[in-house]
């Protein structure tokens, strides 16, 4: 595949951010994240008063033949049903996007809904992925695909005015997938990575952490081949979400991260291409063990702690107002010079 360019970010305009915000009316660094969030959106777009108004939420959908394996505790047709939830407007994301002033743009990169809803943003890829249990899950070329899908999608974003993203996904099963890759990646033991996803009982739990194994046994996995590992035990959604946090970078702009599904395709974009790792915020750290791996792989700092573990990019768009917080911060609040003081720092 030819990846896109990806600018670094701007010093000047990290520079100019940070004398600004050692300037304020506040003891040095006492709003904390906010102050590094500001300073990093000024380096991403280039302005140290950046501009985010402009927000869109993605949420790419995918099924999994590894959910025939019985790892969720949700029936495989829920990822139809709430691909239907989403366009009606119903679901938890649409609700938090609506709170901040969002877009969300539905996309099938590979659920099994054979008619798919006209607002949908139908790019599917195959109808779900193999049982990655048995075989493979996707070929090179349909991970390519997927990947393509999500920074086709983004470019689109960025021309209609996008200033800001989040980026969620919805497929049943798919937590066992993104604990199969983690695993993969980091080498770490699948017994510290598996959670229990929608809410599995004990038997499950245990059969979800026995299945992830085997095919990890099965497949051997290369974590300096990322491609490969997603072709071996990955999803479509999840491809599509990596090359959405590429087409982010390409394009300029920040993008919120969601949960750990969302978090193993930053990733694998990273992995991909190493700075993509500028563009990307962590939004919430999620219940689910293997997240907390992630977000510390990726030197991420997640700026919501809320037991959440929805996905849909719906702890993403809850961190919608806290980039306005510190956007607004750095253009509203007051300086010691304002105040007719000499600035202590
Ligand atoms: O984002 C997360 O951290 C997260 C944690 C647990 C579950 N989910 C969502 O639940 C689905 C996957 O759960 P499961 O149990 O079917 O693997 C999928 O649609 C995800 O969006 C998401
Ligand atoms: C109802 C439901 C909604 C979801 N949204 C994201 N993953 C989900 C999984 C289930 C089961």
């Amino acid at each position: 595949m030819k990846w896109p360019n990806i600018n670094p970010l701007c010093i000047e305009a990290m520079e100019a951010a940070t004398k600004r915000v050692n300037s304020l009316t506040k003891p040095l660094h006492s709003l904390g994240q906010l102050e590094k969030m500001a300073i990093r959106l000024a380096g991403i777009t280039g302005h140290p008063f950046p501009e985010v108004s402009q927000k869109a939420v993605v949420v790419m959908c995918g099924d999994h033949g590894i959910a025939k394996a019985g790892v969720s505790a949700y029936p495989q047709e829920v990822t139809g049903l709430m691909i239907h939830n989403f366009v009606n407007g119903k679901a938890a994301i649409n609700v938090l996007s609506h709170l901040a002033g969002a877009n969300v743009h539905v996309v099938d990169v590979g659920s099994y809904l054979e008619e798919i809803p006209e607002v949908v943003i139908d790019k599917k890829v195959r109808f779900g992925t193999r049982n990655f249990a048995e075989e493979p899950a996707m070929t090179q070329s349909e991970v390519e695909q997927a990947i393509q899908v999500g920074i086709d999608m983004v470019s689109q974003l960025k021309k209609q005015g996008v200033q800001l993203l989040a980026v969620g996904e919805m497929g049943i099963g798919n937590t066992t997938v993104a604990t199969a890759l983690t695993a993969a990646f980091t080498g770490r033991p699948v017994e510290e990575l598996v959670g229990r996803g929608t809410g599995l009982d004990d038997q499950s739990y245990q059969h979800k952490t026995d299945i992830i194994k085997q095919a990890l046994a099965l497949h051997q996995p290369d974590p300096e081949k990322p491609l490969q590992v997603l072709a071996q035990v990955g999803g479509l959604e999840v491809a599509a979400m990596a090359g959405a946090y590429i087409g982010a970078a390409s394009a300029g702009m920040p993008v919120l991260v969601d949960g750990v599904i969302s978090t193993v395709a930053a990733y694998v974009a990273v992995k991909l291409i190493p700075r993509v790792q500028d563009y990307l915020f962590a939004s919430h750290q999620s219940v689910e063990p293997a997240h907390l791996v992630l977000l510390q792989a990726l030197d991420l700092q997640p700026i919501i702690h809320a037991d959440l573990c929805l996905g849909e990019a719906s702890g993403a768009a809850l961190a919608f107002p806290l980039i306005d917080a510190a956007v607004a911060i750095v253009r509203e609040m007051a300086t010691f010079a304002d105040l007719g003081l000499p600035n202590p720092n």
